[in-house]
């Protein structure tokens, strides 16, 4: 129950659908033309529930989206697929489109922009003297380099035509409304996609100190290029963020809330390594068991966030698995407990689950068929270990996409 309601609250249709329907007098106060933008995973989605809320309103739209998660033609709206995570020719022929369809605008003009993660990939067009050559061997060694996601978009955004604010510089002196779908930890709107239509935090400097701190080794062009400034302010948009782990969070709160539990969120930027917060949350559940402590029991625990694998093992897993099997070998032999972790999109790792529900007899089942939990973990393999104990989560593919959440629950 507490999993379908938080879908709810972060899916697209109906973030965005509530979102417009509340605010329709923001759009519908323009004096000139309504265009729509949609760039992300979620693009598709987002999309199409503008088109149900504004209709005929909206002159002309846009989809980027990533191969494979276009689900039909949209009446008005212009689809296309591309390349993700690293963009391909069918990204740049997009986004021309999108700039197109977006130049000379007035101020009596509006273009909602709807964006969601992948963004970065989808919506791209470097700028000048760089090609896409070069931006795709730069991205593949960032995303291979272990840099965070703030860190790799600094970058990115140093060298695009579109990103880093440059997108609502171009569209001046339209208006630019965003609805942003989050999937970055603390929400920065910056680097969300890398933030087309938001002034960018983030320096020249800071993007030449991320290839120096990780050694990636570019072309003379790509560091000329690296030294442009991006706008630091932008006089033309508005941005509201219409879904993110913080609202699975609250949503999980408010469930657990009306089921008698009393309710704690932990964090909403959880980012240690998978197996440590696992066996941290054990530490907190035998405390609740013993001492009430910190929330009372029938108490239900709360935590957003996106935890890290280091993968040494062969085994097949994700984080949110690997996180509830190091939990449940924690918390081995305890009554009432109970953790489910999973990825809000509904895939957890290279598997076919979300992620896992664990309890206090969980190890003792995957000992009862001659296994040892510990020996899965070592082996990255909490997949097959879960399996074991019947206790994977799979939802199938979600629709969304705002991280992870784990929900603990200590009767
Ligand atoms: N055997 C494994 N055990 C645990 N984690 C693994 C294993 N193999 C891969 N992973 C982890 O799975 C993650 C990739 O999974 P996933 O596709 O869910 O990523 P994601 O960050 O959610 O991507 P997206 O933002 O595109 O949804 C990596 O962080 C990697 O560390
Ligand atoms: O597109 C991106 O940059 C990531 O998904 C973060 O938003
Ligand atoms: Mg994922």
């Amino acid at each position: 129950m507490i999993i379908e309601r938080v879908r709810k609250s972060v899916v697209p249709d109906n973030t965005v659908k509530d979102w417009l329907t509340k605010n329709i007098e923001k759009l519908q106060n323009r004096k000139g033309k309504l265009i729509v933008v949609s760039i992300g995973k979620a693009a598709w989605r987002m999309a199409k529930a503008a088109k149900e809320v504004l209709k005929d309103e909206i002159e002309r739209g846009i989809i980027i989206t990533k191969y494979g998660h276009s689900e039909g033609n949209i009446e008005g709206f212009e689809i296309y697929e591309a390349g993700h995570p690293i963009p391909d020719e069918n990204t740049l022929n997009a986004t021309k489109r999108a700039l197109e369809l977006t130049e000379n605008l007035t101020q009596n003009d509006v273009v909602l922009f709807l964006v969601s993660g992948g963004g970065s990939a989808l919506f791209e067009m470097p700028v000048d003297g760089i090609s896409l050559k070069d931006i795709q061997k730069l991205n593949e060694a960032l995303l291979k380099s272990g840099a965070n996601i703030v860190e790799i978009n600094t970058v990115r955004k140093h060298l695009s035509k579109v990103k880093g604010g440059r997108f609502a510089q171009h569209v001046h002196p339209a208006k630019v409304i965003s609805l942003v779908l989050s999937d970055v930890l603390g929400d920065r709107l910056d680097s969300i996609a890398s933030g087309p239509a938001y002034p960018d935090n983030t320096t020249s400097q800071q993007a030449l100190e991320v290839l120096e701190r990780y050694k990636i080794t570019t072309s003379e062009s790509i560091l000329n290029a690296l030294k442009q400034e991006t706008p630091k302010e932008l006089s033309n948009v508005e941005t509201y963020i219409i879904g993110s782990v913080k609202v699975a969070c609250d949503t999980a709160q408010n469930v657990a809330k009306e089921l008698g539990y009393n309710t704690l969120i932990l964090t909403t930027v959880l980012d240690c390594e998978a197996k440590e917060a696992g066996r941290f949350l054990g530490s907190i559940a035998k405390e609740i068991k013993e001492n009430d402590r910190p929330v009372r029991k029938p108490a239900a625990v709360i935590l957003g966030g996106e935890t890290i694998v280091r993968v040494k093992g062969t085994g097949k897993g994700g984080r949110n698995q690997e996180l509830a099997l190091s939990f449940a070998l924690s918390i081995d032999g305890l009554s009432d407990v109970v953790l489910c972790s999973f990825g809000t999109d509904g895939t957890d790792g290279p598997t076919d689950a979300a992620g896992g529900i664990v309890d206090g007899q969980t190890v003792q089942r995957i000992k009862q068929v001659g296994y040892r939990a510990e020996s899965f973990l070592e082996n990255n393999d909490s997949y097959n270990a879960l399996k074991i104990a019947g206790d994977l989560l799979i939802t199938g593919p979600t629709g969304t996409n705002v991280n992870d959440l784990i929900v603990l629950i200590v009767g």
